[in-house]
């Protein structure tokens, strides 16, 4: 009787007609052929006729419709999709299934010119191309992890010098060598101060990977909510002595970052700390956060690269570092592949492209049945929807293109929104992540007979993904052994190719990030303008205060006749803050904004 275990490991020569107990006898795959060529010589048929009407316009819809009744719904048929396109990468032990995705021969077919092309750029991506065109940048994330992937002897000492000097400072942190001045005598926290891509691949890393008793504990500052800042800190407590501050910002601009930083030093020097003692900046070099680090005399300072994008930045200065490295390089190595059945990115992207039409008609949502991996959906969508959500594609076509991703865990999300899944609007494919390993060796128990935790976690996906089909819902599925740096190295890559690649399939720039810049300048202009109405209140103050100016007064004095309602909610904002304005020199008593704003009662506004 083949043990199950043995089954398992011989699993990559499991064939559909295998007997499980029996002596494995590999199947001939052309046994196998067989029986698909002759559904396959009835598809190319149809696929003539099809491409003969679509090769022109490449429309995935014409192709669906094409793709006689719907999804494959035989279990025969669909075990066969399943091992004919089950992607193995045996070495990390990643598996990629596609097929519950519904794509058809002639739509792989019509694709495969436009995925050669994607092949093309990545590799002149890899080899040093500017590859952001509108930035003028190289895109070199995948040099990270194999510095000799760089274009020049200079940024491949730069990759190495800062990954070993990375790891040395962790070293000496953990073993205490670098201390901070208190008592303790060693760091026992770290507080990370970022936000992006700054953040979210260090949130959803230390999720995944942090020991459950690590080293030093770590928190992240991620916003400029100033509650959220007095909540990390006051956690902190006395501890903020022994906790080393790692400020990351790929500019060292970001005002959220900046606006973490000095709330942060404050609170250091309200507890008689000295900051400098305990912090640290990862940054790109001569930024305005390396030169404050740099004369301020920081502890430690680690350059971040203009080639690298803020949400492609994981694999720069951070945790174990090297393992991640190892399975993000293994992958890389996978995803150069120019065969589309043998490159998992290539194969993510197709069926990206076919359940979303190639221009995001569905939402991808990311349901990782594991815990520690809670933080990937978030993770993905700054990888996908940053990259991939833009206005214009690389000939200056208005196509508004993107991806949308949401999701947290299952079995959790089961009991939120599954059921609009299960039935509701079909406007989503589901990526399951699936880890096989539920507890480390020798952990488990049964909590009823032959039955685990775990296994009720595996039957709920297995159950999620099948009721799903079985009401025409396609997905997809990632599977890894464990969760280990080496796994969660090669899914950050495995997804960094897939965008990329999905990007040359629909012609757009991946490596940018205008719609950002935007907000922020955005931002910048009501700041402005409060400064601008602060100014007029002072003046007016200054004046008889019975005279207290309307909105639409202040608006005008503020040169914005058109920003009334900006203004008025400026005003409500500090008012709910109890700002008061202090008139300037002598004129006038402090002047309450919360008595303007009752005075300047809204519904009179249009009397
Ligand atoms: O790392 P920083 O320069 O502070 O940028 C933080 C984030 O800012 C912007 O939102 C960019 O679009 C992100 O890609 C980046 O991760």
């Amino acid at each position: 009787m083949a043990s199950l275990s043995g089954l398992c490991s011989s699993f990559p020569s499991l064939k559909p007609n295998n007997r499980i107990g029996g002596e494995l006898s590999p199947v001939r795959k052309d046994s196998l052929a067989v029986s698909t060529r002759s559904n396959s010589s009835f598809k190319h048929s149809v696929a003539r006729e099809v491409s003969a009407d679509l090769s022109k316009t490449n429309d995935v819809a014409g192709l669906k419709q094409a793709k006689q009744g719907g999804l494959e719904k035989d279990p025969k048929a669909l075990w066969r999709r399943y091992v004919d396109w089950l992607y193995q990468h045996k070495e990390l032990g990643l598996y990629l299934d596609v097929s519950r995705i519904g794509f058809s021969d002639e739509f792989v077919s019509e694709m495969e010119p436009r995925f050669q092309a994607a092949f093309k750029a990545m590799e002149e991506l890899e080899r040093g191309a500017i590859a952001n065109p509108d930035e003028g940048r190289m895109v070199g994330h995948y040099w990270l992890r194999n510095a000799k992937l760089a274009p020049n002897p200079f940024l491949q000492v730069q990759i190495d010098k800062t990954l070993a000097a990375v790891c040395d400072f962790a070293d000496a942190v953990i073993s205490g060598k670098i201390k901070p001045p208190s008592p303790e005598g060693r760091f026992t926290q770290i507080l990370s101060v970022g936000i992006g891509g700054s953040a979210l691949g260090p949130q959803f890393v230390a999720e995944a990977l942090a020991p459950d008793n690590p080293p030093l504990k770590i928190r992240f500052i991620d916003n400029t909510d100033p509650a959220g800042i007095d909540h990390q800190i006051a956690q902190l407590g006395p501890e903020l002595a022994s906790t080393l501050v790692v400020v990351i910002s790929k500019s060292g601009g970001t005002p959220e970052t900046r606006n973490g930083l000095l709330e942060v030093q404050k609170a250091f020097r309200e507890a008689g700390l000295d900051f400098a003692k305990q912090g640290v900046a990862i940054t790109q070099e001569n930024s305005l956060l390396d030169n404050t680090a740099r004369i301020e005399g920081w502890v430690a300072r680690f350059p971040m690269f203009d080639w690298v994008g803020g949400r492609t930045s994981e694999m720069s200065a951070g945790v174990d570092i090297r393992e991640m490295l190892v399975g993000a390089s293994m992958m890389d190595e996978a995803t150069r592949s120019t065969v589309l059945r043998k490159n998992p990115a290539a194969l993510l992207a197709l069926c990206w492209y076919w359940a979303t039409d190639g221009i995001g008609s569905k939402d991808m949502v990311v349901l990782p049945y594991k815990d520690s991996l809670l933080l990937f959906s978030r993770y993905l969508q700054q990888l996908v929807m940053e990259s991939l959500g833009k206005e214009f594609d690389l000939d200056g076509n208005r196509v508004n293109q993107g991806i949308s991703v949401y999701g947290n865990k299952g079995s959790t999300d089961q009991h939120a929104y599954i059921q609009q899944l299960r039935e509701g609007v079909h406007n989503f494919f589901v990526t399951f992540i699936e880890v096989l390993r539920d507890r480390p060796p020798g952990h488990d128990w049964e909590l009823e007979p032959g039955v685990t935790c775990g296994d009720y976690l595996f039957g709920m996906l297995q159950g999620t993904r099948s009721a799903l089909y079985a009401n025409d819902r396609e997905s997809i599925t990632v599977t890894v052994q464990e969760v280990t740096p080496r796994s969660v190295g090669a899914l950050i890559a495995l997804y960094e190719r897939a965008v990329g690649i999905y990007a040359s399939l629909v012609n757009i720039n991946a490596y940018h990030q205008p719609g950002v810049e935007a907000g922020k300048k955005a931002a910048g202009e009501v700041l402005a303008l409060q400064k601008r109405v602060l100014a007029v209140l002072n003046e007016a103050s200054c004046e008889d205060p019975a005279e207290s100016l309307t909105l639409q007064e202040i608006a005008d004095r503020c040169h914005a006749p058109d920003d009334i309602e900006m203004i008025y909610k400026i005003i409500e904002h500090m008012a709910a803050n109890d700002r008061a304005l202090i008139a300037e020199g002598d004129c006038g008593s402090p002047y309450s904004l919360k008595v303007f704003l009752g005075e300047c009662n809204v519904d009179e506004l249009y009397a």
